[in-house]
């Protein structure tokens, strides 16, 4: 063991390279680094004054390297002959108009040796679209320079375009930190694969965070120069944090002092307290289409809990079990060792424009472990046990009492693409058939309308007669309010799309077409269809859609004669749909009231992901927090209709968790949300099943078709969650963040039901021996008695969280995106 309180800094790096672009001077930073200037710099081409300009931004800027930039309007290298292994490449911007030149206009792919790092990259969009706002930019890459190599790094104008820097910074580190070759597979979230990570990919980094922990300087880094964030951005709700530790880490020789300082293991979120059991979350914003590697560091720092067995967790990542019996002493092989874990997942790109997807990871403390006694042999496996006399439960929340250390480190990692230079530049251009952002006046066809063909693509109407026969009856796939929607092929028959044409004695119309497109074209989801496109030529008002070939949810519970789903895909559906509705609700820049939800505008794809369509009737919600709600005409479906909306006209996102408490319940019960012909109590399904609900008779009503799957603690944190979805009074309707919570969780009861063979096929009965006790609630829903808390406690809650932070705590992560966008 290494101790950690020595004052030399664990890693000296070979190569440290600082170069301010811009500047013919040496400069010194904040954290009082010295940079060269790049004007007569080793590093930059002796001609760099004939085919580059520097410049000084407009804005009064103190910072180093931030002062000054380099432009460039050609092709420019700098040359760094720096050691051969892995190397941290940063890259600072600064976007804004330097001289005469708008920002806007801005965009350059970036090369280092194989690898395309930046491809048609804007820094102003990048920036712009950060939340919280931001005013500058690190990219931070790590590319591995072979034997005799040297390091090019190569900006590349977008024609007619420029490029620029403020700074380059060029740091070595340890060989296998990142690069751990053939001796350490790396688990694939999702399929059995392997992942090995050796010197042919480059990474970057998107994310590296000091988790329950404060910002970690650069200069309190290891010697890489590394920037550590507090996760408090990422965290889906604020659980776990817990003090600071102040002890000393056992550095190992598998997780060297060089891993990350001391602090990051001390400071961290965990996972339990008293009788709640805290499920840890973060979500973080990423490109879909690309490989994403998971670095989680680890330290048990809780002086209690010493043996193997006595904390274990599952680790999910994107939904999908990644890790079972997490066990951190296990891993270690002691308190206070640090160990870190890796995992690679793909995060798909189904409608192939790399748009952007949270990629969630989730830690769950696992019920089916106790510790072993302290003599215990040291085992590699987990050992599970079963003590009837003790609740299996029970030793968990006690271990976890006080919270232990847990540390998630999400380090983000980045995967890459290899390519070759020409095709990886020439692939940035948009495809022929897609209205470029500078071409939007030229269709010749159009009706003089302000629809937006830069953010989807226009259709001519012969591209739209050739896919569907010219509307042919056979390829009518649905009827709606809109009119007929039709199943189509474009693009020579590659895609396949859904066609709805607006029927011009529709009583929707130009205006639902036009909020549609809006819409639809800047809310991007994998819970959401797509929009692909739109066609306005000779007065048509058509929308194209990416095809959802298993049709509406409605179709495959009732009126149909589809096989049932079982009750854990219903559930799965339910989440999916309540991740798409909080994405409208709280993911874009303003929120998205969808107004309209229903079994029938909620559609499956092959692989029975849920998508939420049908915008024609969104309304966008209040710009500034004085206003809670949007006043407007009552528009929505019978049955769903927000009952406190349709007394008041006062829309707010809660009416969408009304619709969406009455779909809960008509997957719970496979019937429509009205049936006229049944005895006046039942004809409402909202009434009826609330009815049944409080009297405890929900379990009748529930769809044979499941009766017997469904576990009792499911039923009943499911009907409670439905129940509290159609409360009269919106605000003490749960936020959708809640209700995604409570379906999760339901889903949780399910499986743990599940895996000790009582929920599937156990009858729909009691509670058998050995399921969860029910009175095990999940913090992360509403509260399970009497009316659920209103959002104004909600804020109270959270902001008690917040103020009972202490300064120093932690989990903390890296997260790497693959490369070459
Ligand atoms: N993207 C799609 N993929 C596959 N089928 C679709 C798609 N969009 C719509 N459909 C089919 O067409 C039908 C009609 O859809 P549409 O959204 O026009 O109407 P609706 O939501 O059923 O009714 P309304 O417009 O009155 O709310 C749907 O029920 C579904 O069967």
């Amino acid at each position: 063991a290494v101790d950690d309180n020595s004052p030399w800094l664990p890693y000296t790096p070979t190569d440290y390279i600082l170069l301010d672009c811009g500047s013919s001077s040496n400069t010194t930073d904040a954290s009082l680094r010295s940079w060269d200037g790049d004007v007569r710099s080793q590093f930059s081409p002796s001609n760099i004054e004939n085919t580059s300009s520097n410049a000084t931004s407009s804005k009064s800027v103190i910072q180093v390297p931030y002062k000054t930039s380099r432009i460039f309007h050609s092709q420019f290298t700098y040359s760094f002959p720096v050691s051969a292994g892995p190397k941290f490449i940063r890259l600072y911007f600064y976007p804004v108009n330097y001289s005469e030149l708008d920002i806007t206009n801005s965009f350059f792919s970036l090369t280092s040796n194989d690898y395309t790092l930046l491809n048609n990259f804007s820094a102003f969009l990048t920036v712009s679209a950060m939340k919280p706002a931001v005013a500058s930019l690190i990219k931070e890459f790590i590319v591995n320079v072979r034997d005799n190599q040297i390091l090019n790094i190569t900006f590349w104008p977008s024609p007619n375009s420029y490029a620029f820097v403020n700074g380059i910074e060029v740091v070595s580190m340890p060989e296998n930190l990142y690069i751990r070759g053939n001796d350490h597979p790396i688990p694939q979230v999702s399929d059995n694969q392997r992942f090995y990570i050796d010197y042919n990919p480059a990474l970057e980094t998107l994310y590296r965070l000091n988790v329950g922990g404060n910002e970690v300087s650069i200069t309190n880094d290891t010697g890489m120069f590394r920037l550590w964030s507090p996760d408090d951005d990422y965290t889906y709700e604020d659980y776990g944090f817990t003090p600071h530790r102040d002890v000393a880490i056992r550095y190992r020789q598998e997780t060297p002092p060089y891993t990350a300082p001391k602090i990051i293991y001390t400071t961290r979120r965990t996972m339990g307290n008293d009788s709640l059991r805290y499920n840890l979350t973060w979500k973080f914003p990423v490109d879909s289409g690309f490989y994403y590697l998971l670095r989680l560091h680890f330290c048990e720092i809780q002086l209690e809990v010493t043996l193997k067995n006595q904390r274990v967790f599952i680790i999910y990542i994107n939904n999908q079990t990644a890790q079972r019996g997490a066990d951190v002493i296990q891993w270690s092989g002691g308190t206070r060792i640090p160990v870190f874990k890796d995992y690679v997942i793909m995060v798909t790109d189904p409608d192939g424009r790399q748009s952007k997807q949270d990629l969630w990871l989730a830690m769950y403390p696992e019920l089916d472990f106790r510790p072993d006694p302290p003599s215990g042999p040291f085992t590699l496996s987990p050992q599970k046990k079963n003590n009837k006399e003790t609740p299996r439960w029970a030793v968990i929340i006690g271990t976890v009492v006080g919270g232990g250390s847990v540390l998630v480190l999400i380090l983000g990692f980045l995967i890459f693409r290899r390519r070759r230079r020409v095709k990886a530049l020439g692939s940035t251009q948009p495809k022929s058939s897609w209205v470029p952002l500078s071409d939007r006046s030229k269709s010749t066809k159009t009706s003089g309308s302000s629809l937006p063909s830069d953010l989807c693509r226009r259709f001519s109407l012969e591209e739209i007669t050739s896919a569907t026969c010219n509307f042919d009856d056979n390829f009518v796939i649905g009827a709606g309010g809109f009119g007929n929607v039709y199943k189509g092929h474009i693009d020579n028959g590659a895609t396949t799309v859904a066609i709805k044409r607006l029927n011009p004695s529709s009583n929707q119309g130009a205006r639902e077409f036009q909020t549609e497109i809006g819409m639809l074209s800047k809310l991007r989801h994998l819970h959401l269809v797509s929009l692909i496109g739109y066609c306005n030529d000779n007065r048509e008002m058509i929308l194209i859609y990416d095809y959802m070939a298993r049709g509406t949810l409605r179709d495959h519970l009732y009126k149909s004669k589809k096989q049932p789903i079982p009750w854990k895909q219903r559930l799965q559906i339910c989440i999916g749909t309540a991740r798409g509705l909080h994405y409208l609700h709280t993911g874009a820049k303003r929120t998205t009231i969808h107004r309209d939800v229903k079994s029938t505008n909620i559609l499956l794809d092959e692989k029975w992901v849920a998508k939420i369509s049908d915008f024609g009737l969104s309304k966008l919600g209040p710009i500034d927090a004085g206003h809670n709600h949007v006043s407007t005409t009552v528009k929505g479906s019978f049955g769903y209709l927000d009952p406190e909306y349709y007394k008041r006209q006062q829309l707010t996102e809660k009416s969408d968790v009304y619709s969406f408490g009455v779909v809960l319940f008509e997957v719970l019960c496979a019937r429509p949300a009205i049936i006229l012909d049944l005895p006046e109590d039942q004809v409402n399904l909202a009434e009826w099943a609330r009815h049944c609900y409080k009297n405890g008779t929900l379990d009748q009503i529930v769809d044979p078709n499941i009766r017997e799957e469904i576990a009792p603690e499911c039923l009943k944190k499911f009907g409670e969650l439905g129940d509290s979805c159609l409360r009269e009074n919106g605000f003490k309707r749960p936020g959708i963040n809640n209700v995604l919570w409570g379906l999760e969780f339901s889903l949780q009861l399910q499986e743990e039901a599940e895996m000790k063979g009582q929920g599937d096929g156990g009858g729909g009965g009691g509670g058998g021996g050995g399921l969860l006790p029910v009175a095990l609630a999940s913090p992360l829903t509403p509260p399970l008695h009497g009316e659920s808390m209103t959002d104004n406690d909600e804020n109270v809650l959270r902001s008690m969280t917040n103020s009972d932070k202490l300064k120093n705590m932690t989990l903390f992560s890296e997260i790497m995106n693959p490369m070459g966008r």
